[in-house]
């Protein structure tokens, strides 16, 4: 039996990797067969906090947001970033609760609505790099531009998307509450990377449009409840090199010399695989005796085995 501490951040889009449209439904059914292995990485007596990317999720409701706006004013931008945090964290909540009395692991969880204060100077904000909401092709980007001004970028071979500021997580608002939560519950937090807000001069939280990056926000999160294992779970079962080229190399393991040589190579885009790596170099970094893993979401329990995935490590 482990007695580590584990931040497990779940992708967006591999919370949408369903079959059909993006539906609430389908995102269910994904977080179902997610939270077995979750509960499964409990039972193998990890302490666990969940930590969810929110880029469809935001997406979709911003544009459910404005479309509606004849009938309801739109939601602003921070708003929708807090909605989404609820309603993956509720989907967390029951499929997790579900999963872990089913081996009479009788552990609250909760979902802690997350505001993350952001740096209204970061560059970001002039050059946006997270995309959020579906995949279109080239032609309907084009028409999105021009027709709602919004910018559109070409996402890992999947399509375009739309892309937002992603300045970067300083702070926590809400952590002396999941550390306290800490040690008697499952804690969902930082959800969609926080809330993005600012502090103004006299101590107020005003929130922005932006979309953090969760990998990042996990990361930050790892370090600030003493964490042993940075995981990282999305789409893929491991980083590769050459990705989606005929000479694709996957790779098992990777120390931070190899991955910040990879990441001068230009082998990580932006807005996907780039900030989970690098918020695992952080990690290591920071924590040269720690690790941290990139995996899929079904290959989580494997992965911590040390049997798939890619892990990452100091050398
Ligand atoms: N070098 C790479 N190795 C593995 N996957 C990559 C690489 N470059 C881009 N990707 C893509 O990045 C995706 C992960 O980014 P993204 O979908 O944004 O993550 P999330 O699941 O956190 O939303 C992978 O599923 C894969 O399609
Ligand atoms: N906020 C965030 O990082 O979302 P994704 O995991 O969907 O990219």
């Amino acid at each position: 039996m482990s007695t580590e501490k584990i931040v497990v951040a779940l992708g967006g889009n591999a919370l949408q990797s369903g079959n059909g449209p993006a539906t609430a439904q389908s995102q269910l059914e994904v977080v179902r067969k997610t939270c077995e292995h979750i509960a499964a990485i409990s039972a193998m007596g990890y302490e666990i906090a969940v930590v969810h990317g929110n880029g469809p999720q935001v997406g979709r409701i911003v544009m459910a947001s404005e479309a509606a706006d004849q009938v309801t004013p739109a939601m602003p931008f921070d708003v929708c970033g807090a909605m989404s945090q609820g309603y993956i964290g509720y989907h967390i909540q029951q499929c997790l609760k579900y999963a872990l009395n089913k081996s009479n692991r009788n552990i609250p969880v909760v979902t802690v609505a997350t505001q993350m204060i952001v740096d209204a100077k970061d560059p970001a904000f002039s050059n946006p790099t997270k995309p959020i909401g579906p995949f279109y092709t080239q032609e309907e980007a084009k028409v999105l531009e021009q027709e709602r001004g919004y910018i559109m970028k070409e996402d890992s071979g999947r399509g375009y998307r739309r892309v937002v500021a992603s300045p970067l997580p300083q702070r926590i608002v809400e952590i002396e509450a999941v550390k306290q939560l800490w040690d008697h519950s499952i804690v969902i937090t930082c959800g969609g990377g926080g809330i993005p807000v600012i502090e103004n001069p006299d101590g107020t939280l005003e929130g922005v449009a932006a979309v953090i990056d969760k990998d990042f926000a996990a990361e930050l999160l790892a370090e600030k409840v003493d964490a042993d294992i940075l995981m990282i779970l999305t789409e893929v079962e491991k980083v590769s090199i050459n990705f989606k080229k005929p000479n694709q190399q996957d790779l098992s393991r990777m120390t931070l010399a190899e991955a910040a040589r990879y990441v001068q190579e230009g082998q990580f885009p932006a807005g996907s695989m780039l900030p989970k790596v690098e918020a695992a170099m952080k990690f290591v970094r920071t924590y040269p005796n720690k690790r941290a893993i990139i995996t899929s979401l079904d290959k989580a329990v494997e992965a911590l085995d040390g049997k798939t995935g890619t892990s990452i490590t100091f050398n």
